[in-house]
């Protein structure tokens, strides 16, 4: 199905048949997904992965992004060095919703070695269905943008 809801999901080698049921379970939520892979579970290097799925957010193809690797802080940091991202590692659902409605973040970060799958799946949900707020959190967010420069 193509949508205008377009969302990029990537790995390392941790858990790539997790990153394949996220990509799955999105797109039977009406999403568009692009999986970048990789596609055998050969050992890799996460930052790789991380700059890959950060740039198609960053470029405007894709609106959100989910990102996994053995803990979800590696990829997080180096999706995080692309200008214009903000992505959080959630291992529960609060924090998967609260980074869509205070932080407008745009990626996800999952750490398949860290949480099953079950918890995996409603964090994504919960993720891809919050709306950011606005207001106060617009003006932080904006001070985060400044940051950057
Ligand atoms: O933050 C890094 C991730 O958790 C990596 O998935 C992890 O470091 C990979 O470790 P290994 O090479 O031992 O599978």
């Amino acid at each position: 199905m193509s949508t205008n809801k377009r969302i990029v999901v990537s790995s390392d080698h941790a858990d790539i048949e997790l990153r394949k049921t996220i990509a799955a379970h999105v797109a039977a939520r009406g999403w568009d997904v692009i999986d970048i892979g990789p596609m055998t579970s050969e050992s890799t290097h996460y930052p790789i992965h991380g700059e890959a799925a950060a740039q198609k957010v960053a470029s405007g193809e894709c609106q959100l992004g989910i990102i996994v690797c053995g803990t979800g802080q590696g990829i997080m940091m180096a999706a995080n060095k692309v200008k214009g991202i903000r992505c959080g590692v959630c291992s529960d659902t609060f924090s998967a919703r609260m980074i869509r409605q205070h932080n407008d973040a745009n990626m996800l970060s999952l750490g398949a070695r860290v949480i099953g799958e079950g918890l995996a799946l409603d964090i994504v949900d919960a993720f891809l269905t919050a709306e950011f707020e606005g207001g106060r959190h617009g003006t932080r967010v904006d001070m985060i943008k400044a940051i950057e420069g």
